[in-house]
């Protein structure tokens, strides 16, 4: 399995972000490579869930996809339309959870860089920038979430490219997947040092056992699923 290159993207250069929005980070980059691979012309419909400053939607705005981008924090929602504008690049931003906001649409490819950080709370957080990260006890509160309404968000052969930390479970991002009827793999991953939210709560994961004592590095993966 390849071990995508972080530094190859053709994110757009000068992107501004609003405070408290998720700054295009490793995770982004190696979502940008893998969607390298995937067909993003003209007439191609497109959904990013979570676009915080639409760093992927415009990158495939620029290939010639049409693409709707959902988020769920209006700073997101505000700084990735005037990102838009400012690259003089056609994005619909829809603001709001993306279940709701999607409802009875269908995509060739859904992308996303959801909330993926193991936090103490049950409950994902309904304000601030936490919000970009914090997803429950196991870190798959909007993971799973993807994974079952994949299936009713693709077109048939549509494609679904998730990044996440392989600390909350490649094999079950594939799992759940592949029970929702998609033909799912990891296409890619790499390996990135903790960045300062994991290593505020390093005590809670490693009583958790999500980590070990002498971890520095988290693995990210990219799953590809695609509907037949
Ligand atoms: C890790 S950030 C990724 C931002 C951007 N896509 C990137 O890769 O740089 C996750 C984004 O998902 C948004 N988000 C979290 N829960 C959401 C939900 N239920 N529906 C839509 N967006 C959500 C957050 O506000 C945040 O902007």
């Amino acid at each position: 399995m390849p071990s995508k290159a972080l530094s190859s993207t053709t994110l757009p250069a000068a992107l501004l972000a609003l405070p408290g929005v998720y700054h295009p980070q490793a995770d982004t980059r190696l979502l940008a490579a893998a969607l390298a691979d995937e067909d993003l012309g003209s007439g191609t419909e497109v959904l990013e869930i979570g676009t915080g400053t639409g760093a992927l939607a415009l990158h495939a705005a620029t290939r010639g996809a049409r693409v709707t981008a959902v988020d769920v924090s209006w700073p997101a929602v505000a700084t990735a339309r005037l990102n838009a504008w400012l690259h003089r690049l056609p994005l619909s931003v829809l603001h709001g959870d993306f279940e709701a906001r999607t409802t009875g649409r269908r995509f060739d490819v859904v992308f996303s860089n959801p909330p993926y950080v193991p936090a103490p709370d049950s409950r994902p957080p309904s304000r601030g920038p936490e919000r970009a990260w914090d997803a429950g006890p196991d870190g798959r509160a909007v993971i799973d979430r993807i994974c079952a309404d994949a299936p009713g968000l693709l077109l048939p052969g549509g494609v679904l490219l998730m990044v996440h930390s392989g600390m909350c479970g490649a094999e079950e991002t594939v799992d759940r997947l592949a029970g929702a009827g998609l033909a799912a793999q990891v296409t890619a991953t790499a390996s990135v040092p903790w960045g300062p939210v994991l290593r505020s709560r390093r005590s809670w994961l490693e009583q958790q056992g999500l980590v070990a004592e002498a971890d520095e590095r988290e693995e990210l993966v990219v799953i590809r699923a695609q509907r037949s």
